[in-house]
This record gives structure tokens, C-alpha cells and sequence, in this order.
């Protein structure tokens, strides 16, 4: 591959990537391309999370040496699990498996797990030189990277350690990509402006879309910045009821998606879209087929996204109908997630655990 088909691969399906001059410096100067994405192993794999794993397939197709940071004890300031630090490692051999299960080439990427990087005392060293270089009002205002809001600092303080934290993981695996959803924006933001202070290298940061929630921007509260936003309408591990899980029943699918937010002629905070946009169309060789009424132009095969949008926005195809499709292909493409759960025994023990934890039911 060369420099420009790998700067097309990693910056397809983006929110953006901050910045693309940036990157194809790297890969002309032939520097080793050093990633990592970090997540809260703290629930059941919800399909937004498909968003940022085929990122992940990419970067790994273009060179790129990727981590997964099992941010565990980030999860535990977070509050999830109560804290209990066992069921959170237990979730992230989960994930690993989840990974495994949707297709992505884990044998490729080295997962680590938080607790390796807290151990060395060098880690805390460098995350005090981190704060000393952070006003606490920038700090407060990054928050939202763990989804808080500047007032859930003030009754526990060590949430405001958090973007610290995040900030000085990326600084002590010497990276220079970073990888995450676009609620991630701030901290790397951060990091970027930083780099020089704590004598690291400048990241380039790759910010994936988020997936609404099913029940659409209905959230939506005083955010003013688009990653402000976002974090409050995406579908979210912590709000289950505006999820769709890999481990749902072809059933449940249809009967969330049916029940799905999806305005007639209105593509923006539209789930059922966006599932189209980021999760089917945004991967090879997709058609999706749209049984329509034959007063309605009849069947149809739709073959970009382009295309859907457009014939959406004139109302060419009705809600009903590309909810229908889209649970169709949904179900298809988690199919083999599903059958993974259900053969193999350690991955399906560790499912039905995290989600009795939960007091979430699933049928593996
Ligand atoms: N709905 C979504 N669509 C796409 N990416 C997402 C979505 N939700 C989270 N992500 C991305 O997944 C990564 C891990 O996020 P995180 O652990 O906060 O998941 P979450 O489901 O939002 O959980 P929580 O509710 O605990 O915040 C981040 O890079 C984040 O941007
Ligand atoms: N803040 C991320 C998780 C994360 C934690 C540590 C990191 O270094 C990176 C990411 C989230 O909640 O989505």
C-alpha cells in the first residue's frame, strides 16, 4: 500500500482526523505508525462500538501498531461495576472476546490492560507534570470524555483525575495516533497542545462518528460543541434502553428497531440511518434491499449511502420500510457474532455473567 491508499484507509468512515497533513508526514518519513484506543470495559458490547472496532480493522490494514487499552481503572474512578475491579477485568475478557466475534483481527493488536501502566511509578510522574500544565477550569471542561458533566467532580475528586489519566496514557506508550470516538475530541485536544511541555511526540487524533441512541436527540441537552452533543445522544452501555447489543435475538432487533426513532425525511440523530451509514454501507460490497410498496416505486437495491440519503430526504423511501431492511441486514451481519457467543464456552459463561451483573437478559 502506498502512502496515499493508507492515508484513504485510515481516513475513511471518519468524524475527522486531526490533522491528515500531519499523518502523511508520518507515513513519509516512514515513521512506525504507533495507535491505541482505550475503553471502559464496563458493560455488554453495544453496536455502537462496531463504529470504532472497524476503525480499528483499518489502522491495522494500513501498518498501523494497535493497542487496546483495557482502561480498567479508569472504569473503577468511574464508578462502573461499583467498583468492583474483578467483574470489570472479567468484562474486559469479554470484550476481547466481542472483538474476536464481530471480525476484527485481535491477533494483530496488543490489549493491555491499565494496571500495567499505574504500576510504574514513572506513569504518576509524568501525570503530575500532565496537571501541573492544566488549569482545573480545562480539566473540569473535559469531563465529558468519561461522560460527566463539570458539576460530578465537585462530590468526588478523583473523577478529575480521569482526563489526566487518559491524557498521560497516550503520553507514556510513546504514541502518535490515537484513536476514538469524537467525545474523545477534548483530551486529545489537549494532548496535541501538551506534547511539547511533556517532551512527547504530537499525536494525530482520528475521531470516529458516534451512533445515536435509538430514541434519537430527544437528550439532548446544553451541549454547545458537536462531541458535547453527541455525548449526550449516543447509544450508550449506560443507558441499555437505547441500545442494540451484538447478542440480541433476531427478534429483539426488529422489535427495537421498529420502535426506533427514524423521522420521515430527516437523516440527522436518525439511528436507523446512521446504523446504514456507519455500520453496513461503511463496510465492502453492501447493497441493502428495500422491499417497498409497489405504489411506492416497488423493491428497490440500494447500493451507497449516498444513494439512501438522498432518495430519504425526498421522502422516496418511508421510515417503515428502511426500518424493516435495516433489521434485515442488521440481523444478518451479527449473525456470526451470535453463533460465536453460542459455541464457545468461555466467551458465553463470561456474557452471561457480566449481564446478570447488569440484571440485563440475554439468550445465549
Ligand atoms: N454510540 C457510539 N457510537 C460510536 N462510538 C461510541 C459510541 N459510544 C461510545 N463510543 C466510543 O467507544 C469508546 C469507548 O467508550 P465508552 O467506554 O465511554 O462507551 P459507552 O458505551 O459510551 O459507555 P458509557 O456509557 O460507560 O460511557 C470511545 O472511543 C467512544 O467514543
Ligand atoms: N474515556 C474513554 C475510555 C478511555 C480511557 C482511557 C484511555 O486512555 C482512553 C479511553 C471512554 O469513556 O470512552
Amino acid at each position: 500500500m502506498d502512502v496515499e491508499e493508507k492515508i484513504k484507509l485510515i481516513t475513511r468512515n471518519t468524524e475527522e482526523v486531526v490533522t491528515v497533513e500531519e499523518l502523511r508526514d508520518l507515513l513519509i518519513r516512514g515513521e512506525k505508525l504507533e495507535g491505541y484506543l482505550g475503553y471502559e470495559p464496563s458493560g455488554l458490547f453495544h453496536i455502537g462500538w462496531m463504529v470504532w472496532a472497524y476503525k480499528a480493522k483499518d489502522l491495522v490494514e494500513a501498518g498501523v501498531n494497535l493497542r487496546l487499552l483495557e482502561a480498567t481503572w479508569h472504569a473503577w474512578v468511574n464508578d462502573k461495576f461499583n467498583g468492583n475491579m474483578q467483574v470489570i477485568k472479567d468484562d474486559a475478557k469479554y470484550i476481547r472476546h466481542s472483538l474476536k466475534a464481530i471480525g476484527i483481527p485481535v491477533e494483530k493488536i496488543k490489549f493491555i490492560d491499565a494496571e500495567d501502566l499505574v504500576s510504574d511509578k514513572d506513569y504518576w510522574a509524568l501525570l503530575l507534570k500532565v496537571a501541573k500544565n492544566t488549569t482545573l477550569a480545562r480539566a473540569k471542561r473535559t469531563l465529558t470524555i468519561m461522560g460527566r458533566k463539570e458539576e460530578e467532580a465537585e462530590l468526588d475528586s478523583s473523577k478529575i483525575i480521569y482526563p489526566f489519566m487518559q491524557a498521560t496514557d497516550i503520553y507514556y506508550m510513546g504514541l502518535n495516533i490515537a484513536l476514538g470516538g469524537i467525545d474523545q475530541r477534548k483530551v486529545h485536544m489537549l494532548v496535541r497542545e501538551l506534547a511539547e511541555k511533556v517532551g512527547a511526540k504530537k499525536i494525530v487524533a482520528i475521531h470516529t462518528p458516534l451512533l445515536t441512541g435509538l430514541q434519537g436527540s430527544g437528550r439532548a441537552g446544553g451541549g454547545s460543541s458537536k462531541d458535547e452533543i453527541m455525548s449526550e445522544v449516543k447509544m450508550s452501555k449506560s443507558k441499555p434502553e437505547s441500545t442494540i447489543i451484538i447478542h440480541d435475538s433476531p427478534e429483539d432487533i426488529r422489535e427495537k428497531i421498529m420502535n426506533a426513532y427514524c423521522p420521515k425525511q430527516v437523516v440527522e440523530f436518525n439511528p436507523i440511518i446512521e446504523i446504514n451509514k456507519y455500520l453496513l454501507f461503511s463496510q465492502d460490497n453492501f447493497s441493502l434491499y428495500v422491499e417497498r410498496p409497489s405504489e411506492y416505486g416497488g423493491p428497490i437495491e440500494i447500493y451507497s449511502y449516498d444513494e439512501l440519503e438522498r432518495m430519504y430526504l425526498k421522502g422516496e423511501i418511508h421510515p417503515l420500510d428502511l426500518k424493516k431492511a435495516t433489521a434485515d441486514a442488521l440481523i444478518k451481519k451479527l449473525e456470526p457474532a451470535r453463533k460465536y457467543f453460542e459455541d464457545n464456552k468461555e466467551a458465553k459463561e463470561l456474557a452471561l455473567k457480566i449481564a446478570s451483573e447488569l440484571k440485563i437478559e440475554i439468550n445465549l
